[in-house]
């Protein structure tokens, strides 16, 4: 049965989840998924447990950027068993792409299909117990985020971070972003601006390669933190392409210091439950 405004359902395979966290953005392509598996991975390198919740239905890359294609999800009584992506099993995965025949398959379904889908993601899988669920969406807004949202809410008060670029278009379609949030009642935690300008690797040296700036003046607007600025980096291009850990290889890398640090006003904003 659907809980009524206000209450709070019987959190079944959520009871063990403390803190729930959507990644939002505008547009495609900003680095959405990039945000949440490095959030997820550096929450995991202060000690957190994290699942990933990929509901990014028609685009799932997570598993490919956490180096789990193919792998199966097993059932068990309570529902789908997650996939542990890291040999500690500190951080557990859901997506559609372990429901697809082949990884690179497209999901064609009509609205009502994937809306079932989404709430059966939050209802059935075993998640056991998390500090934290990051739940990475489709880009935009859409009946998809309305569905997560509903499905979500009655367990655990949400909180949203939301990824733009620098570009001015991009920074539009996030305010649209952060009117979603407020209508549907998300906190938003934070802005996070990606590709934000060019570290060169030999000399160090940052180049704005789009206009600079965006996310911080969009976010002082808004009235909402501003938790970082995350540089284009090749070599976090390359580790997620390989599905490697960038947060535990590349200490030293131009995007390792935003990526914890956006991580740690996470951990600041978000004290340990006590209930
Ligand atoms: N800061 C960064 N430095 C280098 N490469 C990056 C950075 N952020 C994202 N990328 C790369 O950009 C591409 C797009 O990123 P990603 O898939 O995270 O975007 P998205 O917003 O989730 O896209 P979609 O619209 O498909 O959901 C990926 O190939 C990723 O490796
Ligand atoms: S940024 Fe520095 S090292 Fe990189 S190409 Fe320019 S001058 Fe050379």
């Amino acid at each position: 049965m659907e809980a009524a405004a206000g209450e709070r359902a019987e959190p079944g395979n959520l009871a063990g989840v403390q803190h729930i966290i959507l990644v939002l953005s505008g547009k495609g392509g900003v680095g959405k998924s990039t945000i949440s598996t490095q959030l997820a991975l550096a929450l995991r390198h202060a000690g957190k447990k994290v699942g990933i919740l990929d509901v990014d239905l028609c685009g799932p890359s997570i598993p490919r950027m956490l180096q789990s294609q193919g792998r199966a999800v097993h059932q068990c009584d309570s529902g789908w068993v997650p996939v542990f992506v890291d040999q500690e099993q500190s951080v557990s995965l859901m997506s559609v792409g372990f429901l697809l025949e082949k990884p690179d398959e497209a999901v064609v379904w009509r609205g009502p299909k994937k809306n079932a889908l989404i709430k059966q993601f939050v209802s059935d899988v075993a998640w056991g117990e998390l500090d934290y669920l990051v739940v990475d969406t489709p880009p935009g807004t859409s009946d998809e985020h309305m569905a997560t949202v509903e499905a979500l809410r009655p367990y655990r008060p949400l909180g949203a971070l939301v990824v733009t670029t620098p570009q001015a278009v991009s920074v539009g379609d996030v305010r649209r972003e952060l009117t979603f949030c407020r209508k549907t009642g998300l906190r938003v935690m934070g802005v996070v601006e990606n590709m934000s300008g060019f570290t060169c690797p030999h000399c160090m040296e940052c180049t704005s390669i789009f206009s600079s700036g965006g996310g911080e003046e969009l976010a002082r607007h808004a009235g909402v933190p501003f938790l970082g600025s995350v540089p284009l980096d090749p070599e976090l291009t390359r580790s997620l392409e390989e599905g490697r850990d960038f947060i535990q290889e590349f200490p030293k890398s131009p995007a390792f210091p935003a990526l914890t640090s956006i991580a740690q006003k996470i951990l600041d904003a978000t004290p340990a439950c006590l209930s």
